[in-house]
Parts: structure tokens; sequence; C-alpha cells
């Protein structure tokens, strides 16, 4: 199999290294478009793929060409890329927003599988929902999720307004943690830890947490009152984090990402 990846970001290039991490592609066989000098030096250095700067015929030669531009970008490049696109290539979109219709109008092209998934796809830990057009049949779709799967688990859609919600959920969802991870991190420095005791007992404490919600067969409000002994100090945490709305506040924003999903839509 051949592919070529458009945009060599943060998402491109973990999609590159777990590829060839898993030996699905060669490195030979693995063309890498990348604009940023700065990135394209990182790619060589990490021997990912041939690594080029622009859209040329080579593209055609890919089975599978994947976009992970930003969705702004894709104006800048869905016209060189309609000059050297083949109608058996496959198209693998994991760009916020943009619907299949709307890439496979400005492709001319109807084999479009389109897929959100999340940055802990650089340790092959992420988690991509995702769907296709009606024309993409399914040898070709078993190979794409085969790829996806290559960065971590994977869900089917096949409702595609779904990949909005799944854009703001679990694709931005990493943002979230670590904006959390964060404030955690300041209450210990401001309680008058040095940054690196307050990092290892917040990381520590998220980390030992999470592999309780999936062995201690509790729900997520019964390992909250395990904690909250009766008038003691998670109560008082609690409290105030109620008093703030931090719940709905949480919840107001992952509504404003799907909102903004479907903003970049309209370019
Ligand atoms: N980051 C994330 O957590 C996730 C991102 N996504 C989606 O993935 C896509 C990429 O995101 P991300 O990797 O973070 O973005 P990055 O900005 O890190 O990567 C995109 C890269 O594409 C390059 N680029 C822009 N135009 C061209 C072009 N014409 N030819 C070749 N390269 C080009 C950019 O260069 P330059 O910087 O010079 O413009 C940049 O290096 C987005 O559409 C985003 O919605 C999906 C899931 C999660
Ligand atoms: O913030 C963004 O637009 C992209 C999509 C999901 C994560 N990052």
């Amino acid at each position: 199999m051949k592919i070529a990846i458009v945009g060599c970001g943060n998402m491109g290039m973990a999609f590159a290294k777990s590829f060839v991490q898993y030996n699905l592609v060669s490195q030979d066989d693995l063309l890498l478009i990348e604009k940023s000098a700065d990135r394209s030096e990182a790619l060589r250095a990490e021997k990912a793929g041939v690594v080029v700067d622009t859209i040329s015929h080579r593209v055609g030669e890919a089975d599978l060409i994947i976009l992970s531009v930003k969705p702004q970008d894709f104006n800048g490049v869905h016209e060189s890329l309609r000059g050297v696109m083949q109608p058996r290539q496959v198209v693998l979109s994991i760009m916020a927003g943009i619907p299949i219709a709307q890439i496979q109008e400005k492709l001319n092209h109807p084999l479009v599988v389109r897929a959100m998934p999340n940055t802990p796809a650089m340790l092959g830990m992420g988690i991509t929902g995702f769907t296709a057009a009606k024309e993409v049949d399914l040898a070709n779709l078993r190979r794409v999720e085969n790829l996806i799967n290559a960065t971590g688990r994977s869900i089917f859609l096949e409702d595609e307004a779904m990949l909005d919600a799944v854009t703001a959920l679990s694709g931005s969802g990493p943002a979230y943690f670590y904006y959390v991870v964060k404030a955690m991190i300041e209450a210990g420095r401001q309680m008058g830890f040095d940054d690196a005791v307050a990092a290892l007992l917040v990381k520590q404490t998220m980390l030992g947490s999470y592999h309780l919600i999936n062995t201690a067969d509790k729900s997520l409000d019964e390992l909250i009152k395990a904690v909250a002994s009766k008038g003691g100090t998670t109560e008082a945490a609690l409290r105030q984090f109620e008093q703030g709305a931090l719940s709905d506040t949480l919840v107001a924003g992952i509504k404003a990402a799907q909102v903004r999903a479907t903003e970049l839509s309209k370019g």
C-alpha cells in the first residue's frame, strides 16, 4: 500500500509514525507533503517517509491520500490535488468540521472517508470516530480502519453529523484534561509545593483514578462518594465547584466546540 499525507503537523506526523511502527507501510511508500520547513526537517530526522514540500504527480501514485492540513488550509490544497488525483484513490480526511460532501465536491472525487482522531494517537492510544461516503466499498473501508487502528481504538459512526460531536468530545478532549490537570497543579503550587512535586501528586492521582473508573465496578457518582467523606474536605471542594457551575461550564464549553466544528465547514 502507498500512502500520501498532506500536512504533517501534530496529527499527520502521529499517523505517519504509527503506520511505519506497525509496518503497515514502508518508509519508501509513505509520501509526506509538508509546507513548513521546520516540520519537514523534523520529519526527515524521524525518517518517517519521503518528505516533499508541495503536491505533485507523485500523490497520484498513492492508494490512500490523508488530508491533515487545518480546515482553513483545505482551500489551498484542493485545487492542486484535483489535478493529480486518480479515480481509484481513497481520501481520508481528519480535518475538523468539513463534511464529506464538501470534500467530494471540491476534489471532484467520490471515495472519501472522514475521521476524527485525537493526539494520544501519537502513542497508539488515541480514539477515532469515523464514517464514510456510500461510494466507499467495504474492502476500502476495512483498509482505512486497519490503518486508523494503528493509532489506537476506533468507532464507526453511521451518522456523519455525529462527527462534530466526536470532535468536541474526544478530538478536543485531551486539551480539557490538560486544562484540569494544569489547574490542579496550580492549586498545589499556591499551597506551597514546587512544580515538580505538585505535578507528581496530580499526575499520579489522575492515572490511578482513571484506572479505578475501569476496574472498581462503581458508577462515577459512587466513585465520587467513596472519596467525599461526610463533612470532609472533598465535599468542601465539590461545593465550591457547584457554586461556580463548573460541571455546567464544562458541558457548555464542549458544546461550543461542537458549534465551532460546524462553523468550520463554512470556511
Ligand atoms: N491537533 C489535534 O488534536 C487534532 C487535529 N485534527 C485535525 O487535524 C488537522 C491537522 O491538525 P494539526 O496536526 O494539529 O495541525 P498542524 O498545524 O500541526 O499541521 C498541519 C500542517 O499542515 C501544513 N500545511 C498547511 N498547508 C499545507 C499545504 N498546502 N501542503 C502541505 N502542508 C501544508 C502546515 O504548515 P504551516 O504550519 O506552515 O501552515 C502544518 O505543518 C486539522 O484539520 C485538525 O482539525 C483532528 C484531530 C485532533
Ligand atoms: O482544535 C481543533 O480544531 C482540532 C480538532 C480537534 C482537536 N483539535
